[in-house]
């Protein structure tokens, strides 16, 4: 799939643009502060309805104005698919194909992204909480159930913990309730856990190819699921209720006493092991490099895998920070097969046929001119 027109209004630097794309490489070229890395958020936010820089909605706002809008026009298989979101400040808005969408679960997956920014780094050396978010994200491009699985969750999630509190600060004594929350918990826990260990084994199937290969065969990655219930990979459902039962049983008293909920998928990690070591503790800024790299490289795939599209890539000053080995692993990866968006501010450095037979579109405060 690709992006053939996008419309912004009022999103961020931009106060109104409208761009006309090809389906292949388009260099984003300019200035700091100019409003690439705008329009790469304007096309990741279109597909996922969320940035992936600011849980704050509201930040993505122009200035002094009260809403947001942006629109595109996605070419897929089967034809053209309007897709628009307005952002204001009581909320979202999105709709596909004209008709506005009930629940922004079913929305987010018409239109599939990978972004790779540089703080994606920070997806094998940043906390728990970055990876959690990765896998959710992704796993809920391909599957709208399990998004709305996870929403259902965090709102189970913070019940249980309001009433942990209420428990704490002896508001109440009675459990029955806290009883009948950790029930609903646990259901909604073992299936967003179940789904988790999968999309991961099918993730690290296409991401060590790619490892090995940027590696030049040295290396060797492993994907692992970290839960904090002691469940194991292909259990099944009703065994891993029982795990999670027992387990809440024996830490009832302690999470009465801490007034929070200890354990489940939002305390839940994901280890990168290479050569059999977690990369993150023991890795070299090169390994963690690679491992990020092909994570990204290996979700493009994933999503071809499941939907039968490519998504679109938005490579956000990135490809000039990776050495000329990965960045023709990513180049030939996406070859001819991938709209890819290249936010850079200078194409030196860059030495790949890709990129000198890329559209260039120059970016200058909040405006954009195409140069070839
Ligand atoms: N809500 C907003 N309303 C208006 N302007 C905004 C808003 N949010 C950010 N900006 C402006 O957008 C500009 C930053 O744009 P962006 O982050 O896209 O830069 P960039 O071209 O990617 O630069 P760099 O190369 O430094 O990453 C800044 O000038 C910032 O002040």
């Amino acid at each position: 799939m690709y992006i053939e027109k996008l419309a912004l209004k009022n999103y961020r630097n931009y106060d109104s643009l409208e761009i006309d794309f090809e389906n292949k490489v388009n260099v984003i070229l300019g200035e700091n502060a100019q409003g690439k890395t705008n329009l790469m958020e304007s096309v990741y936010v279109l597909a996922m309805a969320k940035s992936h820089r600011t849980s704050n909605d509201k930040d993505l706002i122009r200035w002094d104005e009260d809403y947001a809008k942006i629109e595109g026009r996605i070419k897929r298989k089967h034809g053209s698919l309007p897709m628009q979101l307005v952002i204001s400040k009581k909320g979202k808005k999105a709709w596909c194909n004209h008709i506005e969408q009930q629940r922004l679960s079913q929305y987010v997956g018409n239109m599939n992204v990978v972004m790779f920014a540089p703080e994606d780094l920070n997806l094998v050396k940043g906390s728990p909480q970055v990876r959690r978010r990765f896998i959710d994200m992704e796993i809920g491009q391909v599957s709208p159930v399990y998004l709305h699985g996870v929403s259902q969750y965090l709102k189970i999630l913070q019940q249980r913990n309001h009433y942990l509190k209420m428990l704490q600060i002896k508001k109440t004594s009675d459990e029955t309730m806290l009883d009948i929350l950790t029930e609903q918990f646990i259901q909604a826990a073992v299936k967003i856990t179940a789904k988790r260990f999968e999309f991961l084994r099918i993730l690290e199937t296409w991401a060590q190819p790619l490892h090995k290969g940027i590696s030049r065969g040295i290396e060797t990655l492993e994907i692992h699921y970290s839960p904090s219930v002691n469940v194991l990979e292909g259990q099944d459902l009703s065994k891993m209720i029982e795990v999670f039962e027992d387990k809440f049983t024996k830490v009832k008293a302690r999470e009465i006493e801490r007034g929070t909920t200890l354990f489940g998928p939002h305390r839940d990690d994901v280890l990168f092991h290479v050569n059999g070591r977690d990369v993150q503790t023991f890795g070299s800024q090169g390994q963690q490099r690679t491992t990020a790299l092909s994570v990204k490289l290996a979700e493009i795939e994933l999503i071809h895998s499941e939907i039968g599209e490519y998504p679109i890539l938005l490579l956000d000053d990135v490809l000039s920070e990776l050495d000329d080995h990965r960045q023709s692993h990513l180049l030939n990866t996406i070859l001819g097969k991938v709209q890819t968006f290249v936010t850079t501010t200078s194409v030196e450095g860059i030495d790949h046929q890709t990129i000198k037979e890329a559209s260039t579109f120059i970016v200058n405060s909040g405006e954009i001119i195409r140069r070839n």
